[in-house]
Formats: C-alpha cells, structure tokens, sequence
C-alpha cells in the first residue's frame, strides 16, 4: 500500500514536531517542509527536502495532506484559506473567539476545490474540545471546566512573539489554585475567565525598543490577554534560551454533573506534557490520516474535530479496531 504523502507548511516548533511524529507512523512519508525563509537557512531533524512555500503550487498532486503550522496570530488567518484551495489541509487554529469566521474562510477556498480541511486541531481546541462534547452530550445537567498548566502555551508564545519590539519570548499559564480547589470540592462555581488562569510572559526586546509600550500592548492584547490578569518580565536573550527553553504544558478538562436519578457523576480527561508541541504534532498527524480517508470518502470542505469519526485517526482497520478496542 502506497504511504500518505505528507507535506509541513511552516518550520517551527510545531513544524519540527511533525517531522518526528511521522516517523513514528509507517503509513506516512514526509514529501517536503515549505518555509517563508530562505530554505537553505533550515535546520532539519532528517533530510527531507525543503523549498520556499512560493513554489508550493509545483506541489499539487505529490502531497496528499499539507499539516500547516503557522502561528494562529497572524500565519493560519492568511495561510489556512490560501492553502486549503490547494491542498487537504489539517491546521492547529487557536484563538477559539475566532474559529466560526475561521471555520468559514477555511470552506471557502476548501469546498470548491474539493479539498477537505481538519482545523483547530491539537489539544485546546482539539482533544479537550472532544471532551467538552462528551461531557456536556452525555451529562447535560452540569457544569464543564478547563484547567490548562502552569505550562507553556504556544498559541500566546506566538502572539507575544508578534508585538512590535518584541525580540524573543514565552508564556506560561497558570491555573488560579483556589479555582481548581473549588472545582475538585465539586462546588459547581461560576467563575469568570480572569478567576480561572493567571498569564505570564518573558520577553526579549528589540534593541531600542519601549518596554512600557511592549507591556501595554500585550497587557491589553484582545483574544489573548485582555481578559486575563497578565505580568511582563523583561530578560535578556541567554537568559530566555537557559531558563526558557523547554515547553512543558497540561491541564484537565472535567464535567460534573447529576443523572437522572440525582446521582453525581463526574468526568476527568487530563495531559501530563513534556512537549506541548511534539504532542500537539502528533494530533495534527493522527488528523492527517483521518483528513486524507475523508476526502478519499468525497467529503470536501471545512471540519473540526468534532465532526471526525474517530475510528478515521488509526491506522488499524475499522474491523481491526472492533476487534481490538470495543
Ligand atoms: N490547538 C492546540 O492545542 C495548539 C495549537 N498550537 C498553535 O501552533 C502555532 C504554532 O506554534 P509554534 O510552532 O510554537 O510557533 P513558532 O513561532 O515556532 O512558528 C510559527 C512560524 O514562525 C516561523 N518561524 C519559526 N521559527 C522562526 C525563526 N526562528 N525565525 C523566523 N520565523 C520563524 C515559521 O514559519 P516559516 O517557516 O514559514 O518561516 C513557523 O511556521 C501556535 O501559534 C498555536 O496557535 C500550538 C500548540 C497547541
Ligand atoms: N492552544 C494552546 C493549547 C492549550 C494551552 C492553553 C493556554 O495555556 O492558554 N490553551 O490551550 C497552546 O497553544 O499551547
């Protein structure tokens, strides 16, 4: 059986995920890493080819699913639609107050083009959205909460990256202790987005640039800081790569909620990651598989998670997975 071909759309710590995770799965093959770079400037972990995303249209008909990732800030709202016209596209999209307009550009160029389009792939949105579903779906009288870290978040990383004058940076999220405490008491709290996480940035400047402008901008950054109490540190470029290098992250999505008897019955999912963008690599390549069986089934167009049979993510066979998994 011939491998899916697979290409990687943008090569940073999500783009170097995908590249490992395919070769932990042998019905994959990894045909080139396109980058808005200067190619030669990439260093790969292996050797596939790598080629400027301008000549990404030399492409159509060698790749059967393009995993896109780019930063949802500023690459995926440009990236994901341009690309899905091309390509069966998976993408990791995550600024969640954005996905419906995403959802829909992404169609857009998907649907006429008979390509099928997975976005928001990943944890959160991805796997922890599965969960709100099952959740809610199977216990409609309660509650659902998501706790994320204290770890790295990828989506802010990329956003603080972003401001005008910032250099380099990071952000970790952190769960407000007394929050997760009166979840785990099952006290069903109603608590507000600012209550639940607290965010943290360490940034690189700019030579020159205004540290009180940087701060202000991400402080107040919509989508993304905004609702949230947000601290600033400033630090220099060694100190960011020796204490700031790892990307460790996590969190737990649970319902609580009573059936119809007036029993409570509750609902945990959690992630213990080392590397929050080599396991989010390998949900964008498990979606890729089910993205490339999708449009192999003649189903074209824009798709969330939520609309993917799961048997479709393993590589085993539907009388396979009966066999070995119900
Ligand atoms: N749904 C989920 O659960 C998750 C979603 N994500 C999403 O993944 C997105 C990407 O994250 P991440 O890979 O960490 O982002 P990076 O900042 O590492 O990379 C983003 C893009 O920037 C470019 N780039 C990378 N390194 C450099 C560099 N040194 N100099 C110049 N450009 C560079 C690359 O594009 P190019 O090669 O074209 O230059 C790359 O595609 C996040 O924005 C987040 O939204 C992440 C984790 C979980
Ligand atoms: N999309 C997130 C994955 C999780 C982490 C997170 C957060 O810390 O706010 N929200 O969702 C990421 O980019 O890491």
């Amino acid at each position: 059986t011939t491998k899916i071909r697979i290409g990687i759309a943008g090569y940073g710590n999500l783009g170097r995920g995908v590249e490992s995770a395919l070769a932990q799965n042998g019905d994959m093959e990894l045909v080139g890493v396109f980058t808005r770079r200067e190619p030669g400037q990439l260093k790969l972990l292996g050797n596939a080819p790598v080629l400027h995303i301008d000549d990404i249209g030399q492409y159509q008909g060698k790749i059967d699913v393009l995993i896109l990732c780019g930063g949802s800030k500023n690459d995926l709202p440009e990236q994901g639609p341009a690309l899905a016209a091309l390509f069966n596209t998976v993408d990791s999209f995550d600024t969640h107050a954005k996905v419906p307009e995403y959802f829909e550009a992404v169609n857009q160029s998907a649907e006429p083009a008979g390509n099928t389009a997975i976005i928001s792939v990943g944890w959160d949105p991805g796997l922890f959205s599965l969960n709100r579903l099952f959740g809610e779906a199977v216990l409609p009288e309660g509650a659902t909460y998501t706790f994320w870290g204290k770890g790295l978040s990828q989506g802010h990383s990329d956003a603080v990256r972003r401001v005008p004058g910032v250099k380099a940076g990071v952000q970790y999220t952190l769960p407000v202790p007394e929050a997760v405490e009166r979840v785990r008491n099952g006290e069903l709290p109603q608590l507000s987005t600012r209550e639940k996480h607290k965010r943290e940035c360490f940034v690189v400047l700019q030579e020159g640039a205004d540290a009180a402008a940087v701060e202000q901008a991400i402080v107040t950054m919509p989508d993304y800081f905004a609702d949230y109490d947000t601290t600033v540190n400033f630090l220099d470029e060694e100190t960011l790569r020796r204490d700031h290098e790892a990307m460790p992250h996590g969190g737990f999505v649970i319902r609580s909620g009573t059936t119809g008897q007036g029993n409570t019955q509750v609902v945990e999912y959690s992630l213990k990651l080392q590397s929050n963008p080599e396991f989010t690599a390998s949900v964008l390549v498990a979606y890729a598989r089910a993205a490339h069986r999708l449009n192999q089934m003649g189903q074209a167009g824009a798709k969330s998670v939520l609309d993917v049979p799961p048997g479709l993510l393993s590589p085993k066979s539907a009388a396979q997975l009966r066999k070995e998994l119900l």
